[in-house]
């Protein structure tokens, strides 16, 4: 039964393909979910899987009304559900990391004023917006523009060292640079340039909200340690236009991730019945929020299953290579966020599932989970059999950077051998091969990130966390377990694919409830109930299988060196 009385909170998160809404207590109990799923409740914007893709040049974007449209679905949602809206102290959330969006003036204007009686979209959708579209995430468009970016500074290195990571295809300010160059009259139009996370806190806010300062991380143009925008990179991403122009369309960041940047806009009073006094709390990127919705200790990690893959850690130090990311930490200034992102996640893993014969079970996902289950690890009856090792990109991956395609290779189980496997093997072998690939590429590149966790265990996770569409998955926690350990277990949070907007509700609250100097870390952990909010999967680190994949660690890494070196640009 819901409580009657006391303050709540809400977070949002606007992902790839849907936008999630979860309403809690002050003492972080859910009490109501929604959610506008964009392929199912929004098809007529023509998306798939949430976007639009362009194959001749590899872009990838999604409609910025049919974002506007899901909030006042999903808030519609919600009050169907009986939500008292009344009763909303504070809202925070999260989008997809990245993407931007191009207010013209007139959108800036609107945004102050909009009437309760008509909805988001028909008041902003066609007046609001220089460009009706929002690079997404899994955009490959940025080739040249990332070559520019990483030898602006120097090289690479330099800039992951400055910004946190080297140039990305999807990060914002190559993104800027290209829109720059290809539609200068859209640049010349926009006012100012918001974040999905900014774009969404604008909505509730009645105004342009300013940065996270985690979030801001995702752009390449943020300079870290000087807490500054990048001069030289603002001028990269400009040309002619010069930095003065990109200064101002991107405004100010907000150091503080918690507080309130102000009232909700009265839009939201009027048509649901907010309070007026609801604040709106900075908004987040979707992997930071996602480290917020629970308290997470140093050596235990994040594995976020949604469409995304990520690996995530909080972390005191900050040791930034461009082989992955680092951004601010959300809300706690002196901690940072480790991430490793895959492009090829939960779509890569449909693909296989679609395979295979169908389920015949209600779940869709059982055969595929039957089938990995039934195969041993690496493929292998006996050890003398050939150890399978794949990559199954159906999208060009951003770790390692490669085009599409699959590759299935072989080696013995002491790695020896390497060979491209002549005739490939069974597509029923394929279920579990994709997750181990997955999972060994997530091993590789977070060894250096890691410790021993206790006297005589070799270094690894502590405890691991799944998260996202995925997490619901027996079979995909169990070969989590066998490849990566985590010497405390594989946990799920019981909130499954909702833990992103949890993180946002979770800021929400500490960011309007905390005292003077209280940490989101000492709010949220006093109020933390692990036996409400998460379950073990799987026990984790088991020292036979673990060594098994050790012992081929080198080899995936081989096989990804010579994938890469078959690539056009990477041919001397
Ligand atoms: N039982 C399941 N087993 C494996 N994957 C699942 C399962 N349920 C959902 N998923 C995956 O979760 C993905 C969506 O995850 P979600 O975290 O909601 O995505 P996003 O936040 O990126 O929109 C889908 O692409 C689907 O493949
Ligand atoms: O690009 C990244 C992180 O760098 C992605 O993780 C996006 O932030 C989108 O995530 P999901 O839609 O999978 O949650």
């Amino acid at each position: 039964m819901a409580a009657q009385s006391g303050a709540l909170y809400l977070g949002f998160d606007l992902s790839t393909q849907q936008l999630k809404a979860i309403v809690i207590t002050s003492d972080l109990k859910v009490l109501y979910e929604a959610k506008t799923d964009f392929d199912a409740d929004l098809s007529k914007y023509g998306i798939k899987k949430g976007v639009f893709v362009k194959e001749e040049t590899r872009a990838v974007y999604a409609p910025v009304a049919m974002w506007l449209e899901a909030v006042d679905i999903v808030l519609q949602r919600l009050k169907d559900k009986g939500t008292p809206f009344e009763r909303i102290k504070g809202i925070s959330g999260a989008g997809q990391q990245h993407g931007s969006v191009y207010w013209n003036k007139t959108g800036e204007e609107l945004l102050g004023k909009l009437k309760p009686d008509e909805t988001l979209v028909d008041q902003l959708a066609k007046t609001a917006f220089a460009h009706p579209f929002s690079p997404n995430w899994q955009d490959g468009s940025t080739q040249k523009e990332c070559d520019k970016f990483d030898a602006q500074l120097g090289s690479a290195e330099e800039l992951a060292q400055i910004t946190g990571s080297k140039a990305h295809h999807r990060f914002t300010g190559p993104q800027i640079m290209r829109m720059h160059e290809n539609h200068p009259d859209v640049y010349r139009a926009t006012s100012r340039i918001t974040l999905v996370s900014s774009f969404l806190a604008s909505v509730f806010l009645g105004r342009i909200a300013p940065f996270d300062i985690s979030d801001v991380c995702g752009m390449n143009l943020w300079d870290i340690n000087a807490g500054a925008w990048s001069e030289p990179l603002l001028k990269l991403a400009a040309g002619v236009d010069g930095l003065e122009s990109l200064k101002q369309k991107l405004g100010t960041v907000r150091e503080d991730g918690g507080g309130s940047m102000g009232p909700i806009s009265t839009y939201f009073v009027s048509r649901y019945g907010f309070p007026s006094d609801c604040g709106i709390a900075p908004f987040t990127g979707d992997n930071p929020a996602t480290i917020l919705s629970l308290p997470l200790r140093p050596l235990d990690a994040i594995v976020s299953l949604g469409t995304s893959t990520t690996f995530l850690m909080s972390t005191p130090k900050y040791v930034p290579d461009p082989a992955y990311h680092f951004f601010n930490h959300p809300t706690t200034a002196g901690l940072y966020m480790f991430m490793l992102c895959y492009k090829n996640g939960g779509l890569a893993r449909e693909k296989i599932r679609d395979s295979l014969p169908k389920s015949t079970t209600t779940d869709s996902w059982s055969t595929f989970n039957e089938i990995a289950l039934a195969t041993p690890p690496l493929g292998q009856n006996s050890p003398t059999d050939p150890a399978n090792l794949g990559l199954f990109f159906p999208l060009p991956e951003i770790v390692p950077n490669v085009r599409s395609g699959t590759w299935r290779y072989t080696c013995m189980s002491d790695g020896s051998k390497l060979e491209e496997s002549a005739n490939g093997w069974s597509s029923e072998a394929d279920a579990r091969a994709i997750v181990e690939s997955q999972i060994l590429s997530l091993r590789l590149r977070s060894q250096k990130l890691v410790h021993s966790p206790a006297a005589g265990i070799p270094p690894q996770p502590r405890r691991i966390y799944l998260v996202g569409g995925g997490s619901l998955n027996p079979a995909i926690a169990r070969i989590v377990g066998d490849v990566l350990g985590g010497v405390e277990g594989v946990w799920k949070l019981d909130v499954g694919g909702n833990a992103c907007a949890l993180g946002g509700a979770y800021k929400a609250v500490w960011a309007i409830e905390r005292n003077e100097g209280e940490s989101f870390e000492e709010l949220i952990g006093e109020r933390w109930k692990a036996s409400e909010a998460i379950e073990k999967v799987d026990d984790g680190y088991r020292p036979d299988i673990w060594a098994k994949y050790g012992n081929v660690l080198g080899s995936f890494e081989e096989m990804e060196g010579k994938v890469l070196a078959g690539e056009e640009r990477n041919k001397k």
